[in-house]
């Protein structure tokens, strides 16, 4: 049987998802359709059309095209969901619930219509409970609904620890635990800069102030931007999600996946470290945690709850 291209669709050719796109074509990761809303179809195929004549100059091979009608869709490997309205300063991601769970509830509806097979990862905020509002509508398996926030939590702690240090962003390894609201859990003890643990080389209130400013990192984003969220960075995060599923690289990677038992949670979407290979989210890790960092999760299990909440009605 004949090798295909990998087909990619990205729904929201807003901030986050042009860049996705374009980040994905950089990595020829495959061929990739941009949705948008029918009234967005021109803007959408421009940015579509105007991404694609960037290829023969950056010396990259793939078809990008822009559309609003799903039938472009079909038979996609990967879709990647970051369709809704983004936060301004003053408000947090909890806000734009009753929205996006309205827009995530029906671009699923036509996803497992036009692509039953595909890997689905979700962008739009808030994000754990959207992850749960697609895995409802969409029917999936649990390892293809994947949420994107601990890559890119994870990235900003990183970036703040090589900062601090004046090092390479390459020998930090970290993870950040939990949902993606102010109480995640960048988990200290096991981050390490070149095997290192950061608790030799960083002062506690240093690690302190860095754990609060991940926490806060998308306001600080927001804040500084005054109209939107960040865009770069989540981009690459989902850039990089991609890639370890279409490669099979089983990456160890923190995202939002459906637990049932692990960490002691039960039917709660929320970001744990796991295997993210050619078959989705392969293996949930857990970890062993002190009684202090149980109740820094359960803190934000709450929280995840409680959106969650407000999505069923219960
Ligand atoms: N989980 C995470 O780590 C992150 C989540 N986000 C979230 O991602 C979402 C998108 O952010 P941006 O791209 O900056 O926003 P944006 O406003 O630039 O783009 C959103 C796009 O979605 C489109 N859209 C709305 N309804 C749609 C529908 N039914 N079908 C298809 N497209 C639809 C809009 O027309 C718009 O083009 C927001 O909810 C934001 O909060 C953003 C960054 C990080
Ligand atoms: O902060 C926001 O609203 C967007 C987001 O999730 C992030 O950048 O972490």
């Amino acid at each position: 049987m004949a090798i295909k291209r990998n087909k990619i669709t990205v729904v929201g050719a807003g901030f986050t998802g042009a860049t996705t796109a374009l980040m994905l074509a950089q990595k020829e990761l495959g061929d990739i359709v941009l949705v948008d809303i029918p009234q967005l179809e021109n803007p959408t195929k421009g940015k579509a059309l105007d991404m694609l004549e960037s290829t023969p100059v950056q010396g990259i091979d793939a078809r990008i095209t822009g559309t609003s009608d799903y039938a472009e869709t079909q038979g996609s490997d990967i879709v990647i969901i970051t369709a809704g309205i983004a936060r301004k300063p003053g408000m947090s991601r909890d806000d734009l619930v009753n929205t996006n769970a309205g827009i995530v509830r029906s671009v699923c509806e036509n996803i497992k219509a036009t692509s039953p097979d595909a890997y689905v990862i979700i962008l739009s905020n808030p994000v754990d409970a959207m992850t749960y509002v697609a895995y409802n509508a969409l029917g999936f398996p649990k390892n293809r609904v994947i949420g994107q926030s601990g890559v890119l939590d994870t990235a900003r702690y990183c970036t703040f620890i090589a900062q601090e240090l004046n090092v390479s962003v390459e020998d930090v390894r970290g993870f950040v635990l939990g949902g993606h609201g102010d109480d995640m859990v960048p988990l200290v003890r096991y981050s390490n800069v070149g095997g290192i643990p950061i608790e030799k080389l960083i002062p506690a209130d240093r690690i302190e102030a860095i754990v609060q400013r991940t926490r806060v990192g998308g306001g600080e984003i927001v804040n500084l931007l005054g109209n939107g969220s960040a865009y770069y960075a989540p981009a690459a995060s989902l850039v990089q999600m991609t890639e370890a599923i279409l490669k099979d690289k089983k990456r160890i990677l923190p995202v939002i996946a459906l637990l049932q038992g692990e960490y002691g949670y039960d039917n709660l979407f929320m970001g744990v470290p796991v295997i993210l290979g050619g078959d989705g989210i392969e293996k949930v890790f857990e970890l062993e945690l002190t009684e202090d960092e149980k109740a820094a999760l359960e803190k934000s299990a709450n929280s995840v709850r409680g959106v969650i909440q407000v999505v069923t009605g219960a």
